[in-house]
């Protein structure tokens, strides 16, 4: 019996939602294979944590989570409680940097039985590839002077390793699917880090002579993904861009709740990190509305880091199945709760291990 050790991080908001719902459904999962089980620990640790504690996470936390095969995690983020930056550099950007996660891919495609947003939506199915370790989010900076003297300095940080790396990630993965790349840049607007995203794109490229090259500004990109998603393969972007790129992919699937992400350790050497694209959703918690498929998307794409892929895609297609069959919350048109979704969803994993 094969066993992964999966270290849960339910976090904020409907964190503790969506991610028991998503355990529930990988237990599901396990039983439907037959010859592994997950293990699951579970870590408090989110904005009510530091309430208690003054931080959020203990100071070993890290050295804890570094055993654990992947890190799972709903979402952090309660600005009653804590302000964002603090909470969100206190956590999970800390485990992305300190874990050397420096890829996140996060897919968005045309959903079986989910009503896009877009009037022809087409057969999109494309993923940004988000640089994860630097570029705007950088702690170089700061704040001085009061009054209207104030200044505010952000340096965003562009190195060629890290830019190399989200690059040479994004040509890699287009050659397992239809071979092409677009790069965002804003190099018109943006003098200095953009025209040498360019340059280390246009460099990249001659490496990959297979693969087909696009480059967008962000803006104009932006707007391709509403008109036309289907044009799209693999995006590669910078962390910013990559983030609020992958919102408006949520967003044209039918749902910021169903879009999945992972915080890829190319290394080897720490856990990766599965979470979904949304935050905490501070306006519907406590309400059972949550949509629990990004959280449980995330685990289809931990599945696959595990290898698992036979058991992943099988995942993704009742996942499907039971959204064509209208299990929905209400952010995709349902009336479905949280866990009724993930009930049906379990129960037809079920059924699919009865007949094979
Ligand atoms: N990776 C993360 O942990 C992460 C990501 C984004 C935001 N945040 C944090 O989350 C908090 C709220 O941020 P926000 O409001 O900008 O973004 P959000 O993603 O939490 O919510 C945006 C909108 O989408 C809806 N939504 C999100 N997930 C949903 C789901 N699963 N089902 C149904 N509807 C869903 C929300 O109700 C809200 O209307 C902030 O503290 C922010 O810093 C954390
Ligand atoms: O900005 C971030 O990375 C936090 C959140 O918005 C996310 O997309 O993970
Ligand atoms: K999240
Ligand atoms: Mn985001």
């Amino acid at each position: 019996m094969k066993q992964f050790d999966i270290a849960v991080l339910p976090g904020d908001g409907i964190g503790k939602e969506v991610v028991p719902a998503a355990t529930r459904v990988l237990n599901a999962v396990a039983d439907v294979h037959g010859g592994l089980k997950f293990k699951f620990t579970e870590f408090p640790w989110s904005c009510d944590y530091y309430v208690e504690h003054g931080k959020m996470m203990p100071d070993d936390g890290l050295n804890t989570l570094q055993n654990f095969e992947a890190i799972f995690l709903g979402a952090i983020g309660n600005p009653q409680l804590v302000a964002d930056h603090v909470s969100l550099w206190g956590l999970l950007i800390k485990i992305r940097r300190e874990f050397e996660q420096s890829i996140n891919i996060r897919p968005a495609k045309y959903f079986k039985g989910l009503k896009s947003p877009l009037v022809n939506p087409n057969d999109f199915d494309l993923i940004v590839v988000r640089e994860n370790s630097e570029g705007e989010y950088s702690e170089s900076g700061g704040r001085i002077h009061k009054g209207e003297d104030q200044i505010a300095i952000q340096n965003a940080i562009f190195t060629r390793k890290g830019t190399e790396r989200a690059m040479r990630y994004a040509f890699d993965l287009a050659k397992k699917r239809r071979g092409h790349v677009s790069s965002a840049t804003k190099s018109n607007g943006i003098v200095h880090s953009m025209p040498f995203w360019d340059d280390v794109f246009n460099e990249i490229k001659q490496d990959y002579p297979d693969i087909q090259t696009a480059s967008y500004h962000i803006d104009a990109l932006a707007a391709f993904f509403v008109t036309r998603p289907q044009i799209f393969d693999v995006i590669v972007a910078s962390n910013l861009f990559g983030d609020i790129l992958t919102d408006i992919g949520g967003a044209i699937m039918g749902s910021i709740g169903i879009a999945p992400a992972a915080n890829i350790n190319i290394n080897g050497k720490y856990p990766s990190m599965f979470e979904p694209v949304h935050g905490s959703a501070p306006d519907i918690v406590g309400t059972g509305t949550a949509n629990p498929i990004g959280q449980i998307w995330t685990a289809k794409m931990m599945l696959d880091h595990f290898g698992e892929y036979e058991l992943g895609k099988k995942l993704l297609d009742v996942v499907e199945e039971v959204t064509n069959d209208g299990f929905k919350t209400p952010d995709i048109g349902g009336t479905s709760t949280t866990d009724e979704v993930a009930d049906e969803i379990c129960s037809r994993l079920k059924k699919t291990a009865a007949v094979s």
